[in-house]
């Protein structure tokens, strides 16, 4: 499913040829069957009535449900003074003998208050001050609010939060979710999402190429294969006092279906590494506490052997660790992944401009505070446009992104961008990005188109998490625990059965 941004969505209604008094028909009745289908005790309704468009979809809802039997007042926040399809549907009430309220409501005396002062029109933050005292009597009044299209004060373009903004019970949108329901914080305000097919044909967002990751399949696992046909996997990181990450991706990769692993770490530190796997090989590399620079001839000798490289994974931000990975960047012809200390090794070295020579792009996986290394930006705008922080460096230099935060945006270098909604707070702990690490180098490795396994592994990793937490507690899980349930996260894979990102009333 694509998600749009506020100018897309416009531009879908105008080439898709449907006269806009109707799609605002269909809009309003999606909205009013959402209410009689999931809020059935609800009698008494107000609607808040804004000047645009939006505002005409809250008068076809307090139109039709009054045609249904419901006790219905609207109140027109920003005045009558309405123009085009708004005005119309205000004619329409008007004739019927439904008058707006003249002085403001007392929320109190309703079950259920419809938002539809500002949508998809409004750009932050609200500049009339009586509209954003009523925004915040309603959030404060602990009524329930259902929201037309997304929550009034919000930016349907970005996933931070503007204030004041309702605290939507529940919103309704039309046909696409936007980028303001997917993303966090902004996501967190719009309660459970509804979204309604409105008849807008899907050629109108071809060129939108943001989707939703709702399901991913399973790969194929042919009937003859052998070990060497299922990828060999080289991990290099671990360092003293962070071994523990290494380990974990070896046993992600091997339990997320590698033929073979092997983990590359000091050699000092190979039995201590040897002594927590059983599976997985290890290569011993020169360096004392972590890996020298010095391994170049060592890994240049081995490097045939493997069909995809992850790097970094605890394996400490130093000055020769720069001139490791740029060696790695320029060496290594398979897939590459470079995560979290290999991705500062690569922001303390200013290796961005090796990362765009290589033939076969590079897989960055970096969560907000690398990306904050990597980019510049301040952390709260990394957050709050996730996926076009992503998109734009994924283009700029050439490589795949893996955003990693609540929400985790993988974008290609060609532009195309998945969100995945996966995972749970659960997974807020140290060690689950190397899970990720070892999950992604393990379906690279297999062969995998470079977007199919970041899709896969995304997905799965989230599932994992969901079903660890259900199994433990969401205070509980630990990252080791997660790789115990990357078996679970492929039978549900296969199964379904796990809870889509919204209601989708097709
Ligand atoms: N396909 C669809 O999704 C359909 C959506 N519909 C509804 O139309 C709105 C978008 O309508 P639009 O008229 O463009 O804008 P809004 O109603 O969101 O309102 C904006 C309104 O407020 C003014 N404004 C803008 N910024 C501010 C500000 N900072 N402070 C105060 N006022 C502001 C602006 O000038 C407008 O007047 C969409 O969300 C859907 O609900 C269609 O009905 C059906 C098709
Ligand atoms: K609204």
């Amino acid at each position: 499913m694509k998600v749009l941004k506020a100018h897309e969505m416009a531009q879908a209604d105008r080439e898709g040829g449907i006269p806009s008094l109707v799609l605002m028909e269909r809009a309003g009745l999606g909205v009013c069957r959402v209410i009689r289908e999931y809020f059935r005790d609800v009698r008494k309704v107000l609607v808040l009535v804004g000047k645009g468009n939006n505002g005409g979809d809250g008068l076809v809802v307090a139109r039709q449900l009054h045609l249904w039997g419901y006790k219905v007042d609207y109140f027109m926040v920003q005045g009558e003074d309405l123009k085009g399809d708004a005005l119309t549907q205000l004619n329409i009430l008007k004739t019927i003998g439904l008058e707006p309220l003249h002085q403001k409501p007392f929320l109190g005396d309703y079950h259920l208050v419809v938002d539809a002062i500002f949508g998809t029109g409004f750009v932050p933050p609200v500049k009339d001050p009586k509209v954003a005292d009523i925004i915040k009597e309603l959030n404060d009044s602990g009524a329930a609010v259902l929201s037309v299209d997304i929550p009034s004060g919000l930016w349907a373009d970005s996933g931070l939060i503007f204030e004041p903004s309702v605290k939507a019970s529940a919103t309704v949108t039309f046909q696409y979710p936007k980028l303001c329901h997917i993303l966090h914080p902004a996501a967190k305000r719009c309660g459970q999402l509804y979204v309604v097919d409105i008849g807008i044909p899907p050629h109108t967002v071809d060129k939108v190429q943001r989707e939703l990751l709702l399901k991913v399949s399973v790969p194929v696992r042919e009937k003859d294969v052998h070990k060497g046909k299922m990828g060999h996997v080289l991990l290099l990181g671990g360092s003293l006092g962070k071994l523990g990450a290494i380990i974990m991706a070896a046993r992600a990769a091997t339990r997320a279906g590698a033929g073979l692993v092997t983990v590359g770490v000091p050699k000092s530190l190979c039995t201590t590494v040897h002594s927590q796997l059983t599976e997985e090989m290890c290569l011993p590399l020169m360096g004392e506490e972590r890996i020298s620079s010095s391994s170049s001839h060592i890994l240049r000798e081995h490097l045939g052997r493997f069909s995809a490289v992850g790097v970094g994974m605890g394996m400490d931000r130093y000055e020769d660790g720069i001139k490791l990975v740029k060696f790695l960047i320029e060496e290594v012809k398979v897939p590459l992944l470079l995560d979290a200390d290999g991705i500062n090794n690569v922001a303390d070295g200013k290796l961005l401009p090796a990362l765009r020579e290589r033939e076969n792009p590079v897989v960055l996986t970096p969560h907000v505070g690398e990306m904050e290394r990597l980019t510049s930006l301040p952390k709260e705008t990394i957050l709050g446009s996730m996926v076009d922080v992503a998109v734009d460096f994924a283009v700029e230099n050439r490589c795949y992104l893996v955003l990693k935060s609540s929400r985790t945006v993988i974008a290609t270098p060609e532009g195309r961008v998945y969100i995945s909604t996966r995972g749970t707070p659960a997974m807020a702990k140290g060690g689950t990005g190397d899970v990720l690490a070892g999950v992604l180098t393990a379906l690279l490795g297999r062969g995998l188109p470079t977007e199919e396994a970041l899709k896969v592994g995304v997905f799965l990793h989230g599932l994992a998490g969901e079903l660890a937490e259900r199994k433990l507690h969401t205070e509980s899980v630990t990252p080791s625990y997660l790789i115990e349930c990357i078996p679970s996260a492929y039978r549900m894979l296969e199964d379904g059965g796990f809870d889509p990102p919204f209601v989708d009333l097709y």
